[in-house]
C-alpha cells in the first residue's frame, strides 16, 4: 500500500464533502456553484476533485480572490485552477475569473461583478484559505478597503493591500456568506494556532478570517 501524507488525505476527504454537497445540489437545481481559493494549499485537493465523478458540465466554478496578474503569471490563481482542477472531464465546468483586460482592480470590479453575479448563487460551496495574517479570500488586516469588504453589499472589492505586492480583487464577505456550506481548509501548526487565537476572540480587523466563523465553517485540517 502506497503511503499517503495527512495532507494528501486531508485533501481527498474535503474533495469527497465537496462532490457530494454539488451531487445533493445537483439533484435540485440545473447548476451548481463552487467558490475556491487560491494560494498553494489547495492544489491536491484541486487534483483530488477533479477525479471526482461528477456531471461537471453542470457546475460552475469561481474564485474567492484574485491577484489582478494576467493569468499566465506564476501567482495567479485562475491560472492554479486551471492547471489543477479544470483537466480532464472536470475541464466542462464553467469557470469565470475574477479579472478583466482593464489595467487596474478599480477599473474591472463592474465588469467581473457582472460575469460573477449570473452565476447560479447561492453557491453550493465556498471553500475558503488562510493566511498565517488571518486573512481570508483578499480581506486582509491592512487592507485599505478592508472596511468596505466587510460591510459592502456589492459583489466585488478592488484591494489595495501594503504588505502585498500586487492588487488585488475580492468576493465581499456579503457574497462569500451566500453559499449552503463554507469549509475552511488549512494546514500546519502555524494556521492552526491563528485559528484558534480566532475562535477566541471577535475583532474582525485584527483576524478577518473571524467574519466566517459563525457560517457554520466546516474547517479540514492537517500538519
Ligand atoms: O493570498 C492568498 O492566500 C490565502 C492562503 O494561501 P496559502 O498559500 O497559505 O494556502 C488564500 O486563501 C487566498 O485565496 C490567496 O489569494
Amino acid at each position: 500500500m502506497t503511503n499517503v501524507s495527512p495532507r494528501e488525505q486531508l485533501a481527498r476527504q474535503l474533495a469527497e464533502a465537496v462532490a457530494e454537497a454539488l451531487r445533493a445540489d445537483l439533484e435540485h437545481h440545473d447548476h451548481a456553484l463552487l467558490v475556491v481559493s487560491g494560494g498553494s494549499t489547495p492544489v491536491p485537493f484541486f487534483t483530488a476533485l477533479a477525479a471526482c465523478r461528477l456531471p461537471w458540465e453542470r457546475v460552475q466554478v469561481t474564485l474567492a480572490d484574485e491577484r489582478w496578474v494576467g493569468e499566465t503569471a506564476d501567482d495567479s490563481n485562475a491560472r492554479l485552477v486551471r492547471e489543477h482542477l479544470l483537466c480532464g472531464p472536470a475541464a466542462a465546468a464553467t469557470f469565470a475569473p475574477l479579472t478583466s483586460d482593464h489595467p487596474t482592480p478599480e477599473q474591472g470590479t463592474e465588469v467581473v461583478a457582472e460575469r460573477i453575479e449570473a452565476l447560479a448563487w447561492p453557491a453550493s460551496v465556498v471553500i475558503l484559505g488562510m493566511g498565517g495574517d488571518g486573512h481570508t479570500a483578499s480581506l486582509f488586516p491592512d487592507s485599505r478597503e478592508l472596511d468596505l469588504a466587510l460591510s459592502t453589499d456589492a459583489t466585488t472589492v478592488a484591494v489595495r493591500t501594503p504588505s502585498q505586492p500586487q492588487p488585488r480583487i475580492t468576493l465581499s464577505a456579503e457574497r462569500l456568506h451566500q453559499a449552503r456550506r463554507h469549509f475552511l481548509h488549512i494546514t500546519g501548526g502555524d494556521k492552526r494556532a491563528v485559528l484558534a487565537r480566532a475562535l477566541a476572540g471577535d475583532d474582525v480587523r485584527e483576524l478577518p478570517i473571524r467574519a466566517f466563523l459563525a457560517c457554520p465553517l466546516a474547517t479540514y485540517w492537517a500538519p
